[in-house]
């Protein structure tokens, strides 16, 4: 009774056929235009509720957030987790007591002997080399400039810096382990939520079969495989009660409250390393991929971030990331590259707790809940530019930097992405460093510059080949040289 409205559904498919499997985004603003900011929508025989914009967004997840804070359990991906872990887990004690840790011992790291800041510099600076090797980037003065794919680089980058936080190690660019480790996360993440996926979910006969699904399973178990070889190694090298990463400061957890009761142990230690590994790799990456597409293509950004960044480090080898607060046009380049890169569009779903309401929709307990996050990043009447690349989004009149509070990339209230502090710090450190060294360029014979994203549980740039080159020597800063 006072459902939210939509589409009628069909039998078995629900309204599958009405969304475009490659991109459902457009169909879900056709709906959006139809039925209002609330519809449903069917997924096989079961209702969804999808939110758009800010507003209702900002009343189910936060106002309510109690009552919007559990997972879905039908799902693939609930399948694959089992509902350990953090990030399909369900609302309950587990998930406290694992977000819990999982935020302190990140946040300890960061004051630790070897901070978090320190640790995304040393992979910074792996990036340099990598760039001037593999890109081969020159002089702005020599031609021609060198260009490369930067998806394995971002990719490899961004799993060292949680490698290194959870396991204390982190890769060598070219080591096979992490190679293949980074292409099963890459096809994970569209799987998972692909085509496949959807038939697994709306048709639990087909499940025993054959079919392309079985994939998904197979790669999420080879990661979990090689987490369990991490953890034995570790098992064997640790001493207990100096933790040497957040693995560590797990085992020590266990050994703490071994007296029974609690919810910490071995399976639910993979399933969280599992999930940091995950949520803190291709999200990271794709916006900084998002990010470098923008900024090749806005020169004029570019070059007055670089100065921004030239006059605030000036005799200082490297940026921290307080240096945020005197970057005002950095710091609003950096979050409307976030917003135009909507890496997590539809947030991970969400399920109601209990009997619910939203706006004047009654909402039983256990409805699936979408929040449409890209609506809220590009709605009408929140930003100034809505659709295109532009940070004055994020410039009020007097040039200082404002956070609209419809900037809502990491989602809000209970659930709110858990790695935000770190995917914020891994940005600004990155792009700083490198908008400080290179000038980057669209390569001369790059094509035309392809903005449309890739869908998928976090959607990507396509693939471009980035153009580097090394500014000139006056402007550049001595890179200081890091111990691995
Ligand atoms: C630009 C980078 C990132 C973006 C855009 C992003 C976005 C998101 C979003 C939208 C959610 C879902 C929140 C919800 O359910 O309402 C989420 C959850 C989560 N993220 Fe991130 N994330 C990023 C980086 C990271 C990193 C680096 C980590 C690793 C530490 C991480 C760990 C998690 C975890 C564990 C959750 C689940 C939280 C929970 O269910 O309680 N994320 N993220």
């Amino acid at each position: 009774k006072n459902f939210p409205p939509g589409p009628r559904p069909l039998p078995i498919l629900g309204n599958l056929l009405q969304l475009d499997p490659v991109n459902p985004l457009k169909n879900l603003e056709g709906l959006k235009r139809r039925y209002g900011n609330v519809f449903s929508l069917y997924i096989g025989s079961r209702p969804a509720v999808v939110l758009n914009g800010l507003e209702v967004v900002r009343e189910a997840l936060v106002t309510r957030a109690a009552e919007y804070a559990g997972r879905p359990t039908h799902m693939m991906v609930s399948h694959l987790f089992k509902g350990k872990g953090i990030v399909m887990a369900n609302y309950g004690s587990s998930w406290r007591d694992h977000r819990r840790f999982a935020l302190t011992t990140l946040r300890n790291f960061g004051l630790g002997k070897r901070s978090m800041e320190e640790r995304i510099l040393e992979e910074v600076s792996h990036i340099c080399t990598e760039l001037e090797s593999s890109a081969g980037a020159v002089s702005h003065t020599q031609r021609p400039s060198g260009s490369m794919d930067p998806q394995h680089l971002f990719h490899l980058a961004a799993s060292n810096i949680i490698c290194s936080l959870i396991f204390g190690e982190r890769f060598e660019y070219d080591d096979p382990v992490i190679l293949t480790l980074i292409q099963r996360l890459e096809e994970f993440t569209k799987e998972a939520i692909g085509p496949w996926a959807m038939l697994y979910e709306i048709m639990p006969v087909l499940r025993p079969l054959p079919l392309p699904f079985r994939n998904v399973f197979h790669k999420f178990d080879q990661m979990k495989e090689h987490i369990k070889k991490v953890v034995t190694k570790h098992k064997s090298s640790r001493v207990a009660g100096e933790p040497r990463d957040l693995l560590d400061c797990y085992l020590d957890q266990i050994d703490k409250t071994a007296d029974g009761g609690s919810t910490f142990n071995d399976t639910q230690m993979v399933s969280l390393l599992l999930d940091l590994f995950i949520a803190g790799t291709d999200t990271t990456s794709n916006t900084l991929r998002s990010a470098m597409l923008y900024l090749m293509t806005n020169q004029h950004v570019q070059d007055r971030c670089h100065r921004e960044i030239a006059e605030v480090l000036e005799g200082r080898a490297d940026a921290s990331f307080e240096d945020r607060h005197a970057m005002p046009y950095v710091q609003a380049t950096i979050h409307e590259a976030q917003r135009m890169s909507d890496t997590v569009p539809l947030s991970v779903f969400h399920t109601t707790c209990s009997n619910t309401q939203i706006h004047s929709y009654q909402l039983p307990q256990g409805t699936t809940v979408i929040p449409n996050l890209s609506s809220v990043l590009h709605e009408e009447g929140q930003w100034k530019f809505p659709h295109e690349f532009n940070p004055e989004n994020f410039l009020n009149e007097v040039g200082e930097f404002v956070k609209p509070e419809a900037f809502l990339p990491f989602s809000a209230g209970s659930r709110v992405c858990l790695g935000e502090g770190l995917a914020r710090m891994e940005l600004f450190l990155v792009l700083v460093t490198l908008l400080r060294r290179y000038r980057f360029v669209w390569p001369e014979d790059g094509g035309v510059p392809d903005f449309s994203l890739i869908f998928g549980g976090t959607q990507s740039p396509k693939p471009y080949r980035l153009g580097v080159r090394l500014r000139s020597s006056e402007e550049l800063p001595t890179v200081s040289t890091r111990e691995p």
